[in-house]
């Protein structure tokens, strides 16, 4: 035993790492160098059984040794082997067969591949990152040869271009990085280029060199694009720059990194210059909305003023429905004869509503073929029937947040009735060919110059809509049943029509004036209109001359409608003021002021006295 002893101890003298003799007969271990203790943590591994130390396939294991003592020798990876706290050894076994004192026994030498390659990385990582002597000059050729190679290129390119080594160490420099930055080649060769250029931020705040995306590219390996920052110059102005650094190898080692750069001082003092025009814009188009605002609420003070002309009760009643339903978003139904200031009255509601701010949307069902009726209404995408060239929003969409005022509601067919109720009462809406339903929040307006209830009678009206729209019914009286409001509306529109034609405005005769409220006016307001135009275009002695063809038996006078004296009077104080001013103040004689009212000069004279009337109202 001695003898074998001494044997082992000499097989194993020049064995290199974790070694042991295993006798394959009584698979026990012989002898073991302390590397091998080691590996398995185990100080007793001599003696112990070997095929214990097989975590796995033992079979494997067999075939190994059969192989071994077939060969003579043998080496294998496939096996793997467990230490005493039974964790995995991942191994290289070289095996050979020894016969010691006449018997066979079997070597083993056994590589732990984990160790083995830990020892590599590290090596590796010595290599590359200890920077010692040999590397930097490395590093140093490498570059020099880079920028020999590529002198012609590197100098031609109009990017600036340098490199640096791993320390931050500038390695060559390119005529146009030489030349943005006022820094020449001698000034930064082997020079720490970050505390040369890049020292700083443009708010002052200093740089250090480990929060640089350039020293990021050689540490860990990136390529970093940075789009806007300051480069120094040798002058201490700063340059702004776009950059891309990336990290170069010299085979597998990192030697440093190249940075390409760009001056965009001047593309960047263009965009900055379009951002502050942009800005200025976008000022002035808060300015000139603020100031349309204003303007928009001052026309509609003016207008709810003068827009709706007349004293008659029945005009004083309207504008009171009007300020009453304007507060609210309930839908009207106005009635009126053809002519009697039915879209008036809803331009009115609107602009006194909540909704004012977006404009009213205006639909007349009768102006449009049935068939474009629900394409205008409802909308319609690309496609949709043929000739739906393009998307298209319809009316009532544009009205979303706002009022659709729809003129004739009776012109529009029964099926687009149901749908336009249908879309009120859900709040939303399809265009034709779409099956997105879109959110809705309109006001409706509706009016007709007919019976709606003898319409739904008829089968023309839907029931539910007329319902649906009645909910606060305002009627338009028709002009000759309120003639005390013709003359403030033929002032009204002479002066309007005047104005547009640039013409004098003519003196309206009393004469005139009976003969204008005896008419009927079957056209209403719209007709009223249309004579004063008339008039002012062909009256050219300074009267209005009228031409009014069939007038009508004095319209009959409701008592409510009459003139108080006080309106009457009113409106010849300023007949007569007019009339003066248009004389030149003088009364008699064939221009003047009692020819121009066709009465006597003497009348003219008591009624300027009567009615307080001086020449400093005319003059
Ligand atoms: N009370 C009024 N004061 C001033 N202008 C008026 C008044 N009533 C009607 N008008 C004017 O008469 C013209 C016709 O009015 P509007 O178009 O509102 O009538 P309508 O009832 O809607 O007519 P239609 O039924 O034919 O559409 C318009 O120029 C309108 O400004």
């Amino acid at each position: 035993m001695k003898d074998s002893a001494a044997s082992y101890d000499s097989a194993l003298a020049g064995a290199f790492g974790a070694t042991v003799i295993i006798d394959p007969a009584t698979d026990r271990i012989c002898a073991a160098t302390r590397d091998a203790e080691h590996l398995f943590e185990d100080n007793g591994l001599v003696g112990s059984v070997f095929s214990t130390r097989i975590a796995s396939n033992f079979a494997a294991f067999v075939v190994f040794v059969d192989e071994v003592c077939h060969r003579g020798a043998a080496w294998t990876r496939e096996l793997t082997l467990q230490n005493s706290q039974h964790q995995p050894l991942n191994c290289e076994i070289n095996a050979r067969i020894l016969t010691l004192d006449g018997a066979d026994v079997l070597l083993l030498n056994i590589v732990d591949l984990q160790a083995f390659e830990r020892r590599a990385e590290q090596s590796d990582a010595a290599r590359i990152y200890s920077g010692g002597l040999v590397e930097w000059q490395r590093a140093q050729a490498f570059f020099s040869d880079l920028e020999r190679e590529n002198q012609l290129i590197l100098n031609a390119a109009g990017e600036g271009i340098y490199g640096v080594n791993a320390d931050g160490k500038t390695t060559f420099l390119n005529r146009a990085a030489q030349e943005m930055l006022g820094w020449t080649a001698e000034d930064l060769l082997g020079r720490d280029i970050h505390s040369m250029i890049h020292h700083h931020h443009l708010n002052g705040e200093t740089y250090p060199s480990h929060d640089c995306p350039i020293y990021q590219s050689f540490r860990y390996e990136q390529v970093n694009r940075i789009e806007d920052e300051v480069f120094w110059r040798k002058d201490g102005k700063p340059i702004r720059v776009e950059y891309v650094s990336t990290p170069i190898y010299d085979g597998p080692v990192l030697v440093g990194a190249v940075v390409i750069f760009r001056d965009i001082t001047e593309r960047w003092e263009n965009e900055r210059k379009l951002r502050d025009a942009m800005d200025e814009v976008a000022a002035l188009r808060d300015q000139l909305m603020q100031e349309n605002a204003y303007l928009q609420e001052a026309i509609n003070i003016e207008r709810a003023h003068h827009d709706i002309i007349g004293h008659s009760p029945q005009i004083r009643y309207l504008i009171s429905q009007i300020e009453l339903v304007s507060r609210t978003d309930a839908n009207v139904l106005i009635t009126g004869e053809s002519g009697t200031g039915k879209s008036l009255v809803a331009t009115a509601i609107h602009n006194d509503s909540s909704r004012s701010r977006r404009p009213p949307i205006h639909f007349r069902g009768g102006a449009v073929s049935a068939e474009m009726i629900e394409s205008e209404l409802f909308g319609h995408v690309r496609g949709a029937f043929s000739g739906a060239l393009k998307d298209k929003p319809g009316k009532l969409e544009l009205a979303h947040g706002g009022t659709l005022y729809v003129d004739e509601i009776a012109d529009i067919p029964i099926e687009q009735q149901a749908k336009l109720l249908d879309a009120l009462q859900n709040g939303a809406v399809a265009r034709m060919g779409d099956d997105r339903m879109r959110a809705l929040d309109v006001r409706l307006i509706a009016s007709t110059s007919r019976n709606l209830e003898r319409e739904v009678q008829a089968g023309r009206i839907r029931q539910d809509l007329f319902l649906y729209l009645n909910v606060f019914p305002i009627h338009c009286p028709p002009l000759r049943e309120r003639p005390q409001d013709i003359p403030p509306l033929v002032a009204h529109l002479l002066r309007l029509v005047c104005k547009r034609l640039g013409r004098r405005q003519p003196i309206v005769t009393e004469g005139i004036m009976r003969k204008l409220q005896s008419y009927d006016w079957p056209g209403n307001v719209r007709e009223l209109a249309n004579v004063i135009e008339r008039g002012a275009i062909v009256s050219q002695s300074g009267k209005l001359i009228i031409d009014i063809n069939n007038p009508a038996a004095p319209a009959v006078r409701n008592t409510s409608a009459l003139l108080t004296e006080a309106d009457i009077e009113q409106i010849r104080i300023a007949n007569t003021i007019a009339c003066m001013k248009e004389a030149g103040g003088r009364v008699s004689g064939k221009d003047g002021a009692a020819s121009l009212l066709d009465i006597r000069p003497t009348t003219l004279y008591s009624r300027l006295q009567k009615l307080g009337i001086r020449s400093e109202d005319w003059s």
